[in-house]
C-alpha cells in the first residue's frame, strides 16, 4: 500500500541507495562535498534573485518619488502596472524575508523541447523532450534550467530568475513523475530560510539517463523532500505545501475554473490544502475575474485558524475570504451547539416551509392594536377583528418576501377605509372620485393614529425577530404543523429559548433574510457641504489610496456573492446550509472538496440534493484524491476498521509513510480522567508538537478539567512560572469529535470510540474523523461501553 503510493508521489524516492546516506560517494566525488556544492551554487543564484529584487525595488520606489515629484498620486497606482507589481512584490519579499521559509523552493533541469517557442515568463513552452534530445548511449545534455518560487523574477534582459509556483512552466515541477516525466531529468526542493540556502533534496525523474550540465554530470543528493516534510512536528497552524504539491493535487489545483470542480479523497489526501492553494493559483492566473472574490466555505471556526495563515505565506490575502459556517451571516457569530436531534432538524430542508410560515406568522403577535381608528372626510372610520384579519390574509397572498409586502398592505387598509367612508357612491365622475381618493389617501396617511398602527401592524421584521416568535411553542407547533413532529417542535423551540446562536441558526437566519427581502431604503440626503460649492478642489487634495487591505475588507463587508466559492468539507453541510452557501454563489465557479465517509450529517441523500440545487446545472468535473499524506500506515490501519463500519465498500487513501509504531491501546480502570491524563502525559514526552484529546461532545467540558495544567494553558492555581510542564503550554489541545473535523495534530489520544459513536446518527463517520487526526501517534482509551479485548482493543476496532 505505501510503496504504492510512494510510486505514485512524484517526490518518491528514485535515486540509488548511495544518495541515502549523507556519506559515501556521488560519480567518484565524496558525497557532502558534492552536497555542499549543490548547496553553493544554490546560494549564489538566492543571491542573485535578491539583489535583483532589491533593484527593482529601488528603481520602483524612484519612480514613485519621480511621479510624486511631478505631481501626481504619490502611490503605486501612478506606476505603470509592471512596476507597480514588482513594487508590491518587494513589499511582499520584505515580509517574505523576515517571515517565511522557502520563497525560492524548487528547480527542475530540463531536456530540449520539441519546439524552440518561450512563453511570456521566459521559459520554453514545450512539455515534451524534443527527438534526439536524448543520446543513443542514454546521455542527455541540461538545456534549461529552471527555479521556482513564490513570485516570479526575471533578469535584466527578461530571462526569468524565478517562475512563480502558479506559471504554466512551474507545472511540471509538481507533474514529472518517473512514470511520465516530460522533459524532466531532476526535480530539486530547495530548502532556505530567508536568504539562507539550508538544503537541497534530488529526485531523478530519468534515473536511467546520464545526464550533463555545463560539461560536468547532474548529481541527485537528498532523501525525498516529501517525507521530510511529513516527519516535521505539527504546530497550531497549517503549512503551505507549495514546495511538495503533488501530480494528482496539482491537477486539482490547476483545473480550469469553469463550472464546478468536485473533490473526493479520504482522511489526509491534502483536500484543504489544495483547496487553498486553488484558490492562490485562480488569483495569479485571472486576477481580474476573481476581483469578485473568492469565499472559502470552512466548518468550524478552529479550522479557519488553522488554515488562515496558509493564504498569506502563498502572497495572496485580500480578495479570499475564509469563513466558518457559522459566520457566514454579517454580524451574527454562532457560539452554541445543538444536540444531534435538533441539529437535524434545524438543517432539514423541511425547515424551508416552516420558515416561509413562520415569517407570515410572526405578524401576528401579542400587543398588536386589534383595531384602526381614524378621522377622515369628517368622519370617525374604524377597522377590526376580522376585517383586518382578512386585510392581512389578502396582503399576504403569494409568495413575495414578506417586508415587501408593506406597501400592499398600506393600500388595502387604506381601500378598505375608503370604502367605509361611503366617498364612492357619492361621486359618479370618475376623475372628480379620484382626486378625492388621493386627498383621502394623504389625509389618512398624514395622520399619526394610521401610521403609528401600520408600523406596529406590519412592521419590518428582521430574522432574529422571526427566530424568537419560532420560540414559542404554541406559534412553532402552528407553523410547522404537518411538517414537524411534536417532539421536533418542543427541541426546536426550546433550543431557541437559549441566549445566542448554533451553527445551524445561522442558515436559518439566511434564510429568513431570503423570506423576508429587505425593503429599498429612502436615499440619506448628504448633508450640505460647504466645499462643495467649489470646483476644481480634489486636484489640490492629497488622495490617499485605499491599502489593499483595507480595500479587501471593504469589498469583503458589502459583498454578498462571490466569483468563485471554494467549499471545505463539503460533506458536512446540511441542505439549509447548501441553501445559504449557494445564495453566495448564484454566478461562481465552484470548488467543492470532501468525503462522504467523514460526514456528520445523517442524511446524506437529502444533502446531496441541497447541494446539486446549490450548484445548478453547470457541468460538473470530478477528481479523486487517493493518497494520505498525514497518517502513517499503522494508524490508517485501525481508522479503516471504522471504514469498513461506517461506509461499507469504501476504500481508505493508501498512507504514503509508515512510522513503526503501532497505535496504542489502553483501558480505563476506574477512573477515566485519571487514564486520559497520563496517556496524554505520556505523548507529550514521546512528540514535540501537538496532542489533541478528542472526546464526545458531551464530555468537553469535563475533558478540559482533567487535563487542566498539562501543556494546556489553563494553569492550575499557584504553580510557578517555571513549572516543569511550562514549555509543554498550548500543546495539548482537547475536543469535542465534531470539533476536530479537519483539524492535526502530532498524537491524539480518542477517548471512547464507542461514546463518540453512539452520540449521534453519523457516530461512526465522527468516530472515524476522530481516528485520522494524527501525523505520528495515535492512543485510543476504552471507557465503559468499549468492549476492550486482552489487548485493550475496543469492539468496534476489531476486525
Ligand atoms: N503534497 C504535500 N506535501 C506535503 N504535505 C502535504 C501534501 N499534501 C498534504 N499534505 C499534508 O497532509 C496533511 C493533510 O492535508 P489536509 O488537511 O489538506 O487533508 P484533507 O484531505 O483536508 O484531510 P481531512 O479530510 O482529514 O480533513 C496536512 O498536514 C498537509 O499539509
Amino acid at each position: 500500500m505505501a510503496a504504492q503510493a510512494q510510486q505514485d508521489s512524484a517526490a518518491g524516492s528514485v535515486h540509488g541507495s548511495d544518495h541515502d546516506t549523507t556519506h559515501g560517494s556521488v560519480h567518484g566525488e565524496a558525497y557532502d562535498s558534492v552536497r555542499d556544492r549543490e548547496i553553493r551554487g544554490e546560494q549564489q543564484h538566492l543571491d542573485r534573485v535578491y539583489r535583483r529584487l532589491e533593484e527593482k525595488i529601488h528603481e520602483a520606489e524612484f519612480l514613485m518619488r519621480d511621479a510624486a515629484r511631478r505631481g501626481q498620486v504619490g502611490t503605486p497606482g501612478a506606476l505603470a502596472e509592471r512596476d507597480a507589481q514588482v513594487f508590491r512584490a518587494g513589499v511582499h519579499l520584505n515580509r517574505l524575508n523576515s517571515e517565511y521559509e522557502d520563497f525560492l523552493f524548487g528547480r527542475i533541469d530540463l531536456l530540449a523541447g520539441k519546439d524552440g517557442k518561450k512563453g511570456p515568463d521566459g521559459a520554453y513552452t514545450a512539455v515534451e523532450p524534443a527527438e534526439g534530445a536524448v543520446r543513443e548511449d542514454n546521455t542527455a545534455d541540461i538545456a534549461e534550467t529552471l527555479h521556482i518560487g513564490r513570485i516570479g523574477v526575471l533578469d535584466e534582459d527578461y530571462a526569468p530568475l524565478v517562475i512563480d509556483w502558479r506559471a504554466p512552466a512551474a507545472a511540471p515541477f509538481y507533474r514529472s513523475t518517473p512514470l511520465d516525466p516530460g522533459r524532466v531529468v531532476r526535480r530539486r526542493v530547495i530548502r532556505s530560510k530567508g536568504r539562507r540556502v539550508l538544503g537541497v533534496e534530488d529526485d531523478l525523474m530519468r534515473p536511467e539517463l546520464r545526464a550533463f550540465l555545463d560539461g560536468r554530470e547532474l548529481p541527485a543528493v537528498g532523501d525525498g523532500a516529501l517525507m521530510a516534510a511529513l516527519g516535521r512536528a505539527r504546530g497550531h497552524t497549517m503549512r503551505d505545501i507549495v514546495a511538495s504539491i503533488q501530480a494528482e493535487q496539482d491537477l486539482v489545483i490547476r483545473a480550469p475554473a469553469a463550472s464546478v470542480t468536485y473533490v473526493e479523497g479520504g482522511p489526509g489526501t491534502g483536500k484543504t490544502a489544495v483547496a487553498l492553494h486553488r484558490a492562490a493559483y485562480l488569483l495569479y492566473q485571472d486576477r481580474r475575474r476573481y476581483a469578485g472574490g473568492i469565499l472559502i466555505v470552512s466548518p468550524t471556526p478552529l479550522l479557519v485558524a488553522y488554515t488562515e495563515g496558509v493564504l498569506p505565506s502563498l502572497g495572496e490575502e485580500g480578495q479570499v475570504a475564509i469563513r466558518a459556517l457559522g459566520s457566514l451571516v454579517e454580524g451574527v457569530e454562532a457560539t452554541l451547539y445543538d444536540s444531534p436531534p435538533v441539529a437535524r432538524t434545524k438543517g432539514s430542508y423541511r425547515m424551508v416551509k416552516v420558515l416561509r410560515k413562520a415569517a407570515r406568522g410572526a405578524l401576528e403577535r401579542d400587543g398588536v392594536p386589534g383595531r384602526l381608528r381614524v378621522v377622515a372626510l369628517g368622519r370617525r372610520l374604524e377597522l377590526e377583528g376580522e376585517e383586518l384579519d382578512r386585510i392581512r390574509r389578502t396582503a399576504l397572498g403569494g409568495t413575495a418576501p414578506v417586508n415587501l409586502l408593506r406597501p400592499r398592505a398600506r393600500r388595502l387598509l387604506l381601500d378598505a377605509l375608503w370604502e367605509k367612508s361611503g366617498a364612492a357612491a357619492r361621486y359618479t365622475d370618475p376623475e372628480l372620485a379620484a382626486e378625492l381618493r388621493a386627498s383621502f389617501d394623504e389625509d389618512v396617511t398624514e395622520e399619526e393614529s394610521f401610521t403609528g398602527f401600520l408600523d406596529a401592524w406590519w412592521p419590518e421584521l428582521t430574522p432574529r425577530d422571526v427566530l424568537a416568535a419560532m420560540a414559542d411553542e404554541r406559534r412553532l407547533g402552528r407553523w410547522a404543523r404537518r411538517i414537524l413532529d411534536p417532539g421536533e417542535v418542543r427541541g426546536l423551540a426550546r433550543s431557541l429559548r437559549r441566549d445566542g446562536y448554533s451553527v445551524h441558526d445561522i442558515a436559518l437566519l439566511d434564510e429568513l433574510q431570503a423570506v423576508l427581502g429587505t425593503p429599498a431604503r429612502p436615499r440619506r440626503k448628504r448633508e450640505l457641504d460647504p466645499l462643495d460649492q467649489l470646483t476644481g478642489l480634489e486636484e489640490l487634495m492629497p488622495v490617499r489610496e485605499e491599502s489593499q487591505r483595507e480595500r479587501a475588507e471593504r469589498l469583503a463587508q458589502e459583498r454578498t456573492e462571490y466569483a468563485h466559492v471554494i467549499v471545505d468539507e463539503a460533506q458536512d453541510l446540511t441542505p439549509m446550509q447548501w441553501r445559504m452557501v449557494g445564495r453566495r454563489g448564484r454566478h461562481a465557479t465552484w470548488t467543492v472538496v470532501g468525503d462522504p465517509a467523514q460526514s456528520s450529517w445523517s442524511d446524506p441523500d437529502e444533502a446531496a440534493e441541497a447541494r446539486e440545487e446549490a450548484l445548478g446545472t453547470r457541468p460538473r468535473r470530478r477528481f479523486r484524491l487517493t493518497v494520505n499524506y498525514r497518517n502513517p500506515a499503522e494508524i490508517a490501519e485501525v481508522a479503516s476498521k471504522v471504514l469498513a463500519l461506517a461506509m461499507p465498500g469504501s476504500t481508505a487513501p493508501s498512507a504514503v509513510r509508515s512510522t513503526g509504531v503501532e497505535p496504542r491501546f489502553a483501558v480505563a480502570g476506574d477512573s477515566l480522567e485519571r487514564t486520559v491524563r497520563a496517556e496524554a502525559e505520556r505523548l507529550l514526552g514521546q512528540v514535540d508538537g501537538t496532542v489533541g484529546v478528542i472526546v464526545a461532545m458531551n464530555r468537553r467540558e469535563e475533558a478540559r478539567r482533567w487535563l487542566t495544567g498539562l501543556g494546556t494553558g489553563n494553569r492550575p492555581d499557584g504553580l510557578p512560572e517555571d513549572a516543569p510542564d511550562e514549555r509543554d503550554r498550548g500543546r495539548v489541545v482537547v475536543l469535542g469529535s465534531l470539533e476536530a473535523k479537519g483539524l492535526e495534530y502530532d498524537a491524539t489520544v480518542v477517548v471512547s470510540p464507542a461514546e463518540i459513536a453512539d452520540e449521534s446518527p453519523a457516530g461512526l463517520r465522527v468516530l472515524y474523523v476522530a481516528l485520522t487526526r494524527a501525523t505520528q501517534r495515535l492512543t485510543v482509551v476504552s471507557g465503559e461501553r468499549d468492549e476492550p479485548d486482552g489487548a485493550g482493543v475496543p469492539d468496534l476496532l476489531r476486525d
